[in-house]
C-alpha cells in the first residue's frame, strides 16, 4: 500500500525550517492533533525528502518503537518544499494566515552569518522583511533545537543578522516578531533502510521516509502566540511560564548523558546508545554524571529521580537505534551546553568531578581519533593534539587556567596516563563491576575506561 492523502490538506498556517526527523516525530505530529493547522515544511538543503513527501501527499509513517500500535500515519505536512524555494519560502512566510515558524536547524545555525552567507538565520531574516513589506502580521517563532535559552538566544542573533539601518523594520522585528523558548524532547534516532522494511512489515505501507521515534515526548513553551497556534496540548504539550529549569534538566541529563556515552562508548566496542547502557562501566559513568548534574538542579528529587529512571528505560529501549556517531557531530556546540556549566558549579564548590573528567578526555581523543565532523574542527583537532588546556581555552578561559582540572583530563586522555586507573577515577565510587570484566577493544578509550 503507498501512502496518499484521502482529503485536502489543512490550509497553512504554521512554517517549519530544518525539515528532518526529528520535527516529523516532534512537532509536526504535535500537530496533527489540531486539523485546522497545517504545515509548510522546508529543508535546509535536501531536495531528496521533500520530493519523496511530496509523492506521498505529504504524509508519512511514524514507527514508535514500544508502542501498542506502533505505525501511525502522519498528515499534518500540508506541503513539503526543498531550501532553495526561496521565492515560496518569502511567500509563505509573508502569509498574514501564517502564525508560527518552527525551526530545527542544529545548534550551529544560531549564530549570526557573515553579511551574504546562506543560512538558516539569514532566510529567517529574508522572510521576516518579506512579511514586514507584505503584511506586518505578528508572528511567533518557536525555536524547537536543544540550545539553552533558545528563545533569547535566537532573538539576540535575529536582532544582530538583521541590524542593516532599517529602523522601521527593526521596530517591526522588536514588536511584531515574538519568539517563545521551548524544552523539546522525543529521541528520533536517523531513519535506516531497515527500519523502511519495518514499517512496510507491520503496516503493509511502503513510505520511502518514514520516522523512527520512542513513545516519550515532552514539549514545553515559554511565550505568547498573539496569532494564535495550533493546539499542541492535545497531544500532551504544556504552555508554562519559564522554561528554564527543564530546559537545564533535559540538556544536562539527557543529552548530558548522550554526549559522554557518544565519545567514550565507540572506545569501548559500543555504536548506539542502548548498546552503551548494557555497558556497566558506561552505565556507571553516567549514573555518575546524573549524581553531579542534579545537585546543580533546583527541581524536587522525586521528581529527579523519577527522570532519571525514565532515561534508564529511554536509553535502553530496543528497536530505537541511536547511534554514537550521530550524537558525536558538532561536540563543539553541544559539550558547552550539555557539560561546562556543570562543571564550572562542581568547580566552584571545590569538586572534581569525574564523569566531567571522562567526557572531556573521551572528546580530546575523539578529535584525535579522525572522523570529526564539527564546525571548528580546524582550530579543534589541532588544540586536540596539545592538549586539554588548548582544547578549552577555545571554549572556556576560566576552565582552560584551572590547572588541576587540566592535568586531570590530560591524565585521562589515552596515551598520556597508561591502563593504570588515574587519581580521578580512583577517588570516585566503585564502578558497577570491576574495569576488566569488559573484554573489548579499548584503543582511543580514556584511560579510566582502557
Ligand atoms: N533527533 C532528535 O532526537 C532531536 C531531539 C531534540 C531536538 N533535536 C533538534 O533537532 C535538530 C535536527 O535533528 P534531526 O534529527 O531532525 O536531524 P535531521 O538530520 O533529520 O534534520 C536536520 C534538518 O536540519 C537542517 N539543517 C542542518 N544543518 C542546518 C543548518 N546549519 N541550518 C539550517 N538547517 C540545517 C537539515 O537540512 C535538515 O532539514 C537537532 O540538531 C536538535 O537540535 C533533535
Ligand atoms: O540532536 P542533537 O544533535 O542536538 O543531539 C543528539 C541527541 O542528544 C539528541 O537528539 C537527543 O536524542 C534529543 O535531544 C532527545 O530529545
Amino acid at each position: 500500500m503507498l501512502l496518499d492523502r484521502e482529503a485536502e490538506p489543512a490550509p497553512v498556517r504554521a512554517v517549519h525550517l530544518g525539515l528532518g526527523g526529528f520535527h516529523r516525530a516532534h512537532q509536526a505530529w504535535y500537530t496533527a492533533a489540531d486539523p485546522e493547522w497545517g504545515i509548510a515544511a522546508y529543508t535546509f538543503r535536501s531536495t531528496e525528502l521533500p520530493a519523496a513527501l511530496t509523492a506521498q501527499g505529504g504524509m508519512y509513517s511514524l514507527l514508535v518503537r514500544g508502542a501498542d500500535d506502533p505505525v501511525r500515519t502522519v498528515g499534518s505536512l500540508s506541503r513539503a518544499h526543498a531550501g532553495a524555494e526561496a521565492d515560496q519560502w518569502l511567500a509563505d512566510l509573508a502569509a498574514p494566515e501564517v502564525a508560527v515558524v518552527t525551526l530545527t536547524a542544529t545548534e550551529a545555525a544560531y549564530r549570526v552569518p557573515p553579511p551574504g552567507r546562506d543560512s538558516a538565520i539569514s532566510r529567517l531574516v529574508a522572510g521576516l522583511r518579506a512579511r514586514f513589506r507584505a503584511s506586518a502580521a505578528p508572528i511567533t517563532l518557536v525555536p524547537c533545537d536543544n540550545v539553552p535559552d533558545n528563545g533569547a538566544v535566537l532573538r539576540s542573533v535575529l536582532r544582530e543578522a538583521a541590524a542593516d539601518g532599517d529602523a522601521a523594520f527593526a521596530a517591526w522585528l522588536e514588536a511584531g516578531v515574538l519568539v517563545v523558548s521551548t524544552v523539546v524532547d522525543r529521541i528520533t534516532p536517523a531513519t535506516t533502510p531497515a527500519d523502511v522494511r519495518v514499517v512496510h512489515e507491520l503496516s503493509g505501507i511502503r513510505d520511502a521516509v518514514p520516522v523512527v521515534t520512542e513513545p516519550y515526548a515532552e514539549w514545553l513553551l515559554a511565550g505568547d502566540f498573539p496569532g494564535g497556534r495550533p493546539r499542541w496540548e492535545r497531544a500532551g504539550a504544556r504552555l508554562v511560564d519559564s522554561v528554564d529549569d527543564y530546559q537545564r534538566r533535559k540538556l544536562w541529563l539527557l543529552n548530558g548523558a548522550h554526549s559522554l556515552l557518544a565519545y567514550a562508548g565507540p572506545g569501548r566496542g559500543r555504536g548506539t546508545v542502548r548498546e552503551a547502557m548494557d555497558d556497566p562501566v558506561l552505565a556507571g559513568l553516567v549514573e555518575s554524571w546524573w549524581d553531579t548534574a542534579a545537585r546543580h538542579l533546583p527541581l524536587p528529587a522525586a521528581e529527579l529521580d523519577e527522570y532519571r529512571a525514565a532515561l534508564r528505560r529511554r536509553f535502553a529501549a530496543p528497536g530505537v537505534e541511536h547511534r554514537l556517531r550521530q550524537i558525536a557531530v558538532d561536540g563543539s556546540q553541544k559539550i558547552p551546553a550539555r557539560v561546562l556549566p556543570v562543571l564550572h558549579r562542581e568547580r566552584g564548590a571545590g569538586r572534581l568531578p569525574e564523569a566531567a573528567v571522562v567526557v572531556l578526555a573521551a572528546w580530546i581523543a575523539h578529535f584525535r581519533g579522525g572522523d570529526v565532523h564539527d564546525p571548528r574542527s580546524a582550530d579543534l583537532v589541532p588544540a586536540a593534539r596539545s592538549g586539554a588546556r588548548a582544547v578549552l581555552a577555545a571554549l572556556d578561559a576560566d576552565l582552560a587556567s584551572d590547572d588541576e582540572l587540566i592535568a586531570a583530563i590530560d591524565a585521562e586522555v589515552p596515551g598520556t596516563a597508561g591502563d593504570e586507573l588515574s587519581g580521578v577515577r580512583a577517588g570516585g565510587p566503585p564502578p558497577a563491576t570491576p574495569w576488566q570484566v569488559v573484554a573489548t577493544d579499548c584503543r582511543g578509550c580514556p584511560a579510566s575506561l582502557a
